[in-house]
């Protein structure tokens, strides 16, 4: 029972590892999430806002594998050119889009009035 949990955690974890090393957008979003919660720590913002951005970070980086996930599915489906295999690809991409600008609103909101008392 618990050796079946631990294998499961580890094949999750391989996951991660994979995802992290074939996708620059996942290590692009990874890059940008340490600068936000150094920023987090720099401007000792709230329990709320550490929730609010840490769920926001969670999205991103969930879907964002998920997305690498689809890209993979499909490309097991099909190496040939498909409208329909573009299009399930381009449509899990928008997904990860919308909550990336969304979080992008979010951190604004968060950390510009601290940054507006800086100067
Ligand atoms: N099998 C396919 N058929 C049609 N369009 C595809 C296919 N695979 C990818 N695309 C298009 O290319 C975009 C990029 O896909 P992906 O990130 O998987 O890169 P890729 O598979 O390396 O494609 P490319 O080599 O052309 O850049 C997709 O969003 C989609 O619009």
């Amino acid at each position: 029972m618990m050796n079946a949990l631990i294998k499961s955690f580890g094949y999750a974890w391989k996951g991660i590892v994979v995802a992290i090393r074939e996708q620059r957008n996942l290590r692009i979003h990874l890059s940008i999430t340490s600068l936000v919660v150094a920023a987090g720590f720099y401007f000792h913002i709230t329990a709320v806002e550490w929730c609010i951005l840490l769920l926001s970070i969670g999205l991103v980086i969930g879907l964002e594998l998920i997305n690498s996930s689809i890209e993979n599915l499909v490309d097991l489906v099909t190496r040939e050119r498909q409208p329909l295999a573009g299009k399930v690809k381009d449509i899990a991409a928008g997904a990860v889009l919308i909550v990336s600008v969304i979080s992008v609103i979010i951190g604004l909101i968060i950390f510009l009035p601290y940054i507006s008392t800086l100067g």
